[in-house]
């Protein structure tokens, strides 16, 4: 472990993860550590300060979870954030109480004195607080250096100790200028250097993994998708041949995805990869069912089926590696001191029977997809893999409405392909979030060549996102979609009517089942 870790202490916090990112982008290394981690691990971890996370707790409550209080006596510089700040109060000497008027979302700050933390900055700004307690009297050895409008006790510091406390949050993006004071900590205080670079973190996670895996086996579900295609890559370049990769084609994958994912890995990794073609499998099992929950359950149970028909092809595997990502965990962060009991199940390999007996292994477990595609760049992977657009599990399946048929799918293959295709050669594929076709089996008539044709309707869904927790419409320019919408028609037999969904999410979602 590099010695310039900065220890972000996990209270719980839905901002732990962002803490723990805006330091990655100073260049500082961060760990998150589980908040009962102990003063002795820190020293031998060689941590150069600590940042002590919010939560959702009250120090109030008899059962708050509180860090080792040894962590005060290691002479690191120590920033507690909300929670933490409440914390160090009533570790220190101070006071806490529920506040009569508490504080969330915006915030005006005013500061009083700047000194180390709040350094180059102006008098006033606007923060983002969000708390219900507050520090009625601060510690021994501390001064006030800023306040808000319900917290008179806002920003805190003990200078010679190197002990600071914010109430609000300097992490999320509405912080103004919250990202200086991180950095006045981070050099100002701590004295880090801004030596961290995504490349160590590669030789630092490779390290990780020979670490836990030893001469074991590991194996991994690849999708041709960028989670499970940079897990891949990095596990490859820790462990070598020990990774087998497994991907299903289960006949719900878009125009030629088996043969492209396969050259890829083929061309770029060497990878032990083990194609299995279960499409008839899942098309079998899918025959009939109409209700989009249903075929989602039944494509995750087939899904596991196959898997653990190929681990025992495979013979003995003792790991079981996920592309998962931060925000995957973020509601999953155990606060009782054990995160890794409570990993979310993955929709589709996910909820793999007790039977199956396999550690987890998760390398990109701490970062969130932009990282993850600028990790995938540096690991090597081609352009093209690393700026896809998401795909779900349940792939066509929940793409074709109702009832999956053959021939639906072949429609709906080739749809798409063309939507892709123009949206790449005009520029648009990158500009937004995801874009696909969706089958609809309803007839409409149409003419062609002064015939009347009675064919099927393609919807286009074209949306932007951040996150896919909330989703736009995009506005491809019009003559685009004429484009599109025409090479549909003329190329794709059996459609004769193209439509533009235009609904958010919400009310809407981003996939139409
Ligand atoms: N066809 C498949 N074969 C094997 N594993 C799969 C397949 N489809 C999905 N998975 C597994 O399910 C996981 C979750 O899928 P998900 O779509 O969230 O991630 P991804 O495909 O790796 O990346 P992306 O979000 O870019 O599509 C994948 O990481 C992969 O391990
Ligand atoms: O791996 C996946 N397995 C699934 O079962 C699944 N369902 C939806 N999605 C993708 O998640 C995002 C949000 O989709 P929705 O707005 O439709 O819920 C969008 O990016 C969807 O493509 C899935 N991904
Ligand atoms: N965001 C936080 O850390 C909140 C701390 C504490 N639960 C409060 O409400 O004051
Ligand atoms: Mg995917």
């Amino acid at each position: 472990m590099s010695q310039q870790t900065l220890a972000v202490l996990d209270f719980g916090s839905q901002y732990t993860q962002v803490i723990a990112r805006r330091i990655r982008e100073c260049q500082v290394y961060s760990r998150i550590y589980p908040y009962s981690v102990t003063a002795a691990q820190l020293k031998k971890d060689g941590v150069c300060g600590i940042i002590l996370s919010g939560g959702p707790s009250s120090v109030l409550a008899k059962n708050a979870p509180l860090p080792d209080k040894k962590l005060f006596k290691l002479g690191v510089p120590v920033l507690g954030i909300c929670y933490g700040v409440q914390l160090m109060g009533k570790l220190l000497g101070g006071e806490v109480a529920r506040s009569e008027r508490r504080e969330y979302g915006r915030g005006a700050m005013t500061v009083k004195k700047k000194g180390a933390l709040l350094k180059g900055l102006p008098k006033k700004l606007q923060v983002w607080n969000s708390h219900g307690d507050k520090l009625t009297k601060i510690p021994a050895g501390f001064e006030v250096i800023a306040y808000t409008e319900n917290s008179e006790n806002s920003v805190i510091a003990d200078e010679k100790r190197g002990f600071y406390g914010i109430q609000f949050h300097p992490e999320v993006h509405h912080s103004e200028r919250g990202v200086e004071i991180l950095q006045n900590f981070l050099f100002g205080v701590c004295k880090c250097k801004a030596d961290w670079k995504m490349a160590n973190y590669i030789e630092e996670a490779t390290q990780l993994i020979r670490d836990q895996v030893g001469n074991k086996r590991v194996i991994l579900g690849l999708s041709g998708g960028v989670d499970s295609s940079v897990a891949a890559a990095l596990i490859h370049r820790a462990i070598g041949d020990q990774l087998t990769c497994v991907f299903v084609d289960n006949g719900l994958l878009r125009l030629k995805e088996r043969e492209r994912v396969e050259q890829v890995f083929r061309d770029h990794f060497h990878v032990d990869l083990r194609v299995i073609k279960a499409g008839n499998r899942f098309l079998s099992a899918l025959k009939g069912v109409t209700d989009p929950e249903r075929k989602r359950k039944i494509i995750g149970k087939v899904f596991i089926d196959v898997f653990e028909d190929a681990v025992k092809s495979i013979g003995e595997v003792d790991f079981l590696a996920q592309g998962t990502l931060y925000p995957d965990v973020i509601e999953s962060v155990a606060i009782d001191g054990n995160p890794a009991a409570l990993i979310k199940s993955h929709h589709n390999v996910g909820g793999l029977p007790k039977r199956m007996r396999m550690k987890l292994l998760e390398p990109l477990r701490e970062l969130f997809k932009d990282e993850v595609r600028r990790l995938g760049e540096e690991l090597g992977l081609p352009k093209e893999m690393i700026w896809r657009h998401p795909f779900p599990g349940p792939g066509l399946g929940v793409r074709v409405m109702g009832e999956i048929k053959r021939k639906y799918l072949t429609i709906l293959k080739q749809a798409d392909a063309v939507l892709l295709d123009e949206m790449k050669r005009t520029g648009h594929y990158e500009k937004v979030w995801q874009a696909f076709c969706v089958f609809l089996p309803v007839k409409t008539v149409g003419v062609m060549g002064d015939e009347r044709t009675y064919d099927y309707v393609v919807a286009l869904r074209i949306v932007e996102s951040q996150d896919a927790m909330t989703a736009d419409w995009a506005h491809i320019p019009h003559n685009v979609l004429g484009v599109i919408s025409n090479r549909i028609i003329n190329e794709v037999e059996g459609v004769n009517r193209v439509v533009l969904d235009i609904s958010s999410k919400p009310p809407s979602t981003i996939e139409w089942e």
